[in-house]
C-alpha cells in the first residue's frame, strides 16, 4: 500500500491512494441518481402528447398560440407560488448525500494501523448503516477484498473519533465568541466526533429544562459532529430536586458546577452543600457531576501586595494570584462529599469528575486517596497544561490566560507522569474562546483579559506532538481521548473501534508535521486568539467519520450539518 498522504481516487469500485490524482471526488459520484434524471426528461413529451389528444378537431397552431399567451404565464405564476410555499414550509431535512462526502452506506476503511480495543491491527473496519459491522484483520482481509467499496488509508492511523467532554460553544447567546457551526466544523477538522457542550458562556446558561431546550434548538441542523450537553448546578437549582430532575429528564448528560466565580454572571459558584445535594439527585440518574475545582483563598489584590514585580503584562503576576492552593482547597472540600458516591453511600450511582487539573502536587495526591477509598471520582487535564509552561509565556501574550493557570515546567513533568500512570484519567480541550477584544491582546493585561484557551481543532496533534517525547502509544491516545470520555458522558455506543459501536472514526497521519500559520485551514471562529497558532505540530487529520458519514476529508466538510444532539434517556427505575 502506498503513502496515505496521497489523495484518493476511484479505481474500479475501490478507493486507493494515488499520488497522481488531484481530486477527491470520483467522477461517478452524483448527488442525483441517473434514474431521477431520466424521469424528469420524460415528462415534457408525455404532456405534449396528451394536449394533442384532448384538443380534438382544434387547429394545432391556434392551440399552441393560446397556450403560449394564456396558459404559460399563468402556469409560471402558479409554479413560482408553489416553489416559494414549498421552500418556506418544508422542514430543513438534509439529504443523506449531503451529510457525507461518501456516496455509500456500506464500505470498508482499510489501514495498516487500526486502533481497536484488542490492540493496533492491520486490516479493515466494515462500516454498515453508520455502525461498525466487523473488523477484519490481516490475512483474512487481503484474500477477501476485491469486490468491496474500500477506502484504503495505507499506513495512516484509523482510530476511534475523539470525544471531548469539555467544550464551550457559547451558542445560543454568545455566538460572536464561537457557535455550533464554527465549533463543530473545527471539531470535525480535528478528528473530534462527539463533544459535550458546557452549560456556561452561552446565554442563558443551561440550568433548567427550558434552557436546555434552547440549546437543542440552536444545535439542530447546525452541528457537524454529535453534541451532548452538560446542565449547570448553581445555587438557584441545587436544593430544588424537581428542577434538577427536570433538567436531567430533558436529557442533560450530567451536571457541572464551579467552586469559584465562573466569570459569567448567570452562573454563580456552588459550595460543598450544593454539591452534596446535586450528587443525591444525580445518583438516581447515574450521571456525573463535573467540577471546576478552585477555591479562592484570598482576593487578587492581596497576592499583589508582596512588593514583588506586579506588572499585569507579566504572566508570573497572574500565576501568583491563582496558586495551587486554590485547587488543593477545592479538592479537599470536594472530598468531604465525594464519599457519598462510594458503594453503599447516599449518592451511590453518582460520580464526581474534576475538570482541567493543573496542580500536579497536593491536589493530585488527594484525588488518588479518594479513588483509593472507593469514591467514584475521575479527573481530567488539558493539552495546554501538558504543552506549555509558565516560564515560556511571553509578556502580554494573553492567549495563554486560563484558569487554573498553566504552571511551571516541573509541574508539567509531573502532570505527564500522572497521565501516563493513569492517575489522570482522560484529556479534554476546555475550549473556551471569546471575542478577540476580550483577550486584550494590545493591552496585554493578564489580570483583566478573558481566561480561556482556544484549542478545539488542535488537541489531537498537540497531544501527540508533546506525548511522543514521553513514549505515548496510539492506544493510550485512544483511551484518554475516546474510550474514557465516552464512558464519562454515558455514550456506551461510542469511544472505540469494536463491532456494533457507532462508526465514529478519525484517520490521521502521526508522522506528518505542519506549521500552524495563517495558511493552515482553521475553522475556529477566532483562530488568532488560539495559543497554538504559530507553532509546529505533528499529526495531521485526514478524515473524520461520524456514524459512518465522512463529515471531513481532504480539507473539506460535508455540505450539510448532520450531527445529532445526544440526550440521555431517563433510567427505567426513576
Ligand atoms: N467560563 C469559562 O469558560 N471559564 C473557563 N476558562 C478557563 O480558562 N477556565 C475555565 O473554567
Ligand atoms: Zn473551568
Ligand atoms: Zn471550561
Amino acid at each position: 500500500m502506498c503513502s496515505a498522504s496521497a489523495v484518493e481516487a476511484w479505481v474500479s469500485g475501490t478507493w486507493t491512494h494515488s499520488h497522481n490524482h488531484s481530486s477527491l471526488t470520483p467522477p461517478n459520484w452524483l448527488p442525483i441518481g441517473p434514474n431521477e434524471k431520466k424521469g424528469k426528461g420524460r415528462e415534457i413529451p408525455e404532456a405534449a402528447e396528451r394536449t394533442k389528444d384532448s384538443a380534438g378537431g382544434l387547429n394545432m397552431e391556434n392551440l399552441l398560440l393560446q397556450l403560449q399567451r394564456r396558459l404559460f404565464p399563468l402556469l409560471g405564476l402558479l409554479l413560482s407560488f408553489l416553489f416559494v410555499f414549498l421552500s418556506r414550509s418544508s422542514p430543513k431535512v438534509s439529504d443523506r448525500s449531503e451529510c457525507s462526502l461518501l456516496p455509500h452506506s456500506h464500505y470498508w476503511i482499510a489501514s495498516n494501523r487500526i486502533v481497536t480495543t484488542q490492540g493496533v491491527v492491520s486490516g479493515a473496519v466494515e462500516v454498515k448503516e453508520g455502525k461498525i459491522a466487523s473488523v477484519v484483520k490481516g490475512e483474512d482481509w487481503k484474500g477477501d477484498s476485491r469486490t468491496k467499496q474500500i477506502i484504503d488509508y495505507g499506513d495512516a492511523v484509523v482510530m476511534p473519533g475523539l470525544v471531548d467532554v469539555h467544550v464551550h460553544l457559547d451558542d445560543p447567546g454568545r455566538t460572536e465568541w464561537e457557535g455550533f457551526p464554527s465549533g463543530t466544523k473545527a471539531a470535525a477538522a480535528g478528528g473530534i466526533t462527539t463533544l459535550i457542550d458546557m452549560p456556561l458562556n452561552s446565554f442563558p446558561s443551561t440550568v433548567s429544562s427550558e434552557t436546555l431546550r434552547l440549546k437543542t434548538e440552536a444545535a439542530t441542523d447546525n452541528i457537524y459532529v454529535d453534541v451532548g450537553f452538560w446542565g449547570g448546578l448553581v445555587p438557584e437549582n441545587a436544593f430544588n430536586a424537581t428542577s434538577l430532575e427536570a433538567l436531567l429528564s430533558a436529557g442533560a448528560l450530567g451536571l457541572k458546577s464551579f467552586m469559584c466565580p465562573s466569570g459569567i454572571n448567570d452562573f454563580p459558584m456552588t459550595n460543598a452543600s450544593h454539591i452534596k445535594a446535586g450528587l443525591a439527585v444525580l445518583a438516581k440518574y447515574k450521571r456525573p457531576l463535573l467540577v471546576h475545582a478552585e477555591m479562592e483563598q484570598d482576593a487578587q489584590a492581596n497576592y499583589l501586595e508582596d512588593g514583588m514585580n506586579n506588572d499585569p503584562r507579566s504572566y508570573s503576576t497572574y500565576l501568583r494570584t491563582r496558586p495551587p492552593s486554590w485547587e488543593e482547597a477545592a479538592i479537599r472540600e470536594l472530598l468531604t462529599v465525594s464519599g457519598d458516591t462510594a458503594p453503599g453511600g447516599p449518592a451511590e450511582g453518582a460520580h464526581l469528575h474534576v475538570v482541567h487539573l493543573s496542580d500536579a502536587a497536593s491536589s493530585l495526591q488527594l484525588l488518588k486517596e479518594a479513588k483509593g477509598s472507593g469514591h467514584s471520582v475521575t479527573v481530567e487535564t488539558c493539552p495546554h497544561y501538558l504543552a506549555f509552561s509558565s516560564e515560556e509565556i511571553e509578556d502580554g501574550d494573553t492567549r495563554f490566560k486560563c484558569s487554573p493557570p498553566i504552571r511551571d515546567a516541573a509541574n508539567r513533568e509531573i502532570l505527564w507522569k500522572a497521565v501516563l500512570e493513569g492517575d489522570i484519567d482522560m484529556l479534554s480541550s476546555d475550549h473556551s474562546p471569546s471575542v478577540p477584544e476580550l483577550k486584550l491582546r494590545e493591552e496585554g493585561n493578564f489580570l483583566k483579559a478573558w481566561g480561556g484557551i482556544s484549542s478545539l481543532q488542535f488537541v489531537l496533534p498537540v497531544t501527540w506532538s508533546h506525548g511522543r517525547k514521553y513514549g505515548v502509544s496510539l492506544e493510550q491516545v485512544a483511551l484518554w481521548w475516546s474510550e474514557r470520555p465516552a464512558k464519562l458522558s454515558g455514550q456506551e455506543s461510542k469511544g472505540s473501534i469494536a463491532v456494533r459501536k457507532q462508526a465514529d472514526i478519525v484517520v490521521w497521519e502521526p508522522d506528518v508535521e505542519f506549521f500552524l500559520n495563517e495558511d493552515h485551514p482553521t475553522y475556529l471562529k477566532h483562530p488568532s486568539i488560539s495559543a497554538y497558532m504559530g507553532t509546529k505540530l505533528t499529526g495531521k487529520v485526514l478524515a473524520t467519520f461520524v456514524r459512518g458519514n465522512l463529515v471531513y476529508g481532504d480539507g473539506k466538510h460535508a455540505s450539510a450539518a448532520c450531527g445529532a444532539t445526544l440526550l440521555s434517556k431517563v433510567p427505567v427505575d426513576v
